[in-house]
């Protein structure tokens, strides 16, 4: 067994670390053999709450897990912390959409970034998944200088595996068969599903989910609308947002980032542009990546149609807009 690592999950008492904690502390994202050190922070009226929460992470008796510290001290939470899921802030309700969020929270995200920037280890693998995850993970990199860019990340694995599981479902063969779905730019109903470079298994057949699928107004259409509309929709049915499936997400991008991918297969991550494929630069846009020793880097000569290059715009154009009024907002 080696020894712990601290991690820190804000917004712990919400829904979407309910799901979280169980999975860290089990092992399901920094390995089987690395005990961990849980620092669970939120606000003072969820004290309560999170009182409970530990006493469930107590009782779930778990091997891995050495030590839980619940705070409301932002000092506490992010002292020498090597991976941060920020999860806290406050989310949609009907009706909304994600930028709706982004005057209340970008301001969580700058006073975090500051106490990463004092408090973290220099190399904290940070993943904001608090919405507007891309324009919140912005600032937060911005208010935390000593810390590399690339080292905070927004979550759009999301939106991944939901057009991978649609995918699936259209063709008829299992999650694992479906390979390199790509999510482009911004986590919001801008957000560009992209199979045109993903495969599919089909009967141990390896092909295109173009031809697997054969029906470009449905790749192009309902397919694009339904993963862009997907967190809206939970809303609508649970009345609540996602948040076993954000949880899930959560764990599955951390885990590529801290372990690898495999050569050959890709995941999409909001990270910090470099104006590939044409993004606009110093967003945080969400690109296909590899990861080997914990460094990603944007996979580089995939092919993008017309269609594809005219989503990238919008999408794009969308996150510089947010990226004023963040700026606007935390400079109040
Ligand atoms: N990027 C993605 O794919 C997804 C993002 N989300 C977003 O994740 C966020 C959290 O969602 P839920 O857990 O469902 O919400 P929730 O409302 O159940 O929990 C949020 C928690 O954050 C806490 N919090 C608020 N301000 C805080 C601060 N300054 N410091 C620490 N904790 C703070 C709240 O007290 C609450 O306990 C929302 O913004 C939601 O929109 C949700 C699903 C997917
Ligand atoms: O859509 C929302 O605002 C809820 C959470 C979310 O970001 C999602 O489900 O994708």
């Amino acid at each position: 067994m080696s020894e712990p690592i601290k991690v820190v999950v804000t917004g712990a008492a919400g829904q979407i670390a309910y799901s979280l904690l169980y999975m860290i502390a089990r092992g399901e994202v920094f390995g089987k053999d690395q005990s961990l050190i849980l620092h669970l922070l939120d606000i003072p009226p969820m004290v309560g709450v999170l009182d409970g929460v530990c006493m469930e992470l107590a009782d779930s008796a778990l091997p891995l897990l050495h030590k839980v510290f619940p705070t409301t001290d932002p000092a506490v939470a992010f002292n020498d912390v090597s991976a941060a899921f920020l999860v806290g802030a406050m989310p949609r309700r009907e009706g909304m959409e994600r930028k709706d969020l982004l005057s209340a929270n970008v301001k969580i995200f700058k006073a975090q970034g500051a106490a990463i920037n004092q408090y973290a280890k220099k190399d904290v693998k940070v993943l904001v998944v608090g919405n507007p995850a891309n324009t919140n993970a912005l600032i937060c990199s911005h208010y935390a200088p000593t810390i590399p860019k690339e080292n905070f990340t927004a979550m759009t694995r999301l939106d991944q595996n939901r057009a991978k599981a649609q995918i699936a479902a259209k063709v008829g063969v299992q999650i694992t068969d479906v390979l390199n779905v790509i999510i482009w730019g911004n986590h919001s109903s801008t957000q560009f599903p992209d199979v045109l470079n993903g495969n599919v298994k089909v009967n141990g057949v390896e092909k295109s989910i173009f031809d697997a699928v054969n029906n470009k107004a449905y790749l192009q259409n309902e397919f694009v609308e339904t993963v862009q509309k997907r967190g809206a929709a939970v809303i609508s049915a649970r009345k609540m947002s996602s948040a076993m499936s954000a949880a899930k997400a959560a764990c599955d991008h951390m885990h590529d980032w801290w372990n690898g991918t495999q050569p050959g297969n890709y995941v999409s991550m909001g990270v910090i542009s470099d104006g590939s494929y044409g993004a606009p630069k110093d967003i945080i846009f969400s690109f296909p990546v590899e990861i080997v020793n914990k460094k990603w880097k944007i996979v580089q000569g995939l092919k993008l149609d017309d269609f594809a290059n005219s989503k990238l715009v919008i999408t794009g154009k969308e996150l510089l807009e947010e990226k004023q009024e963040a700026m606007s907002v935390v400079q109040d």
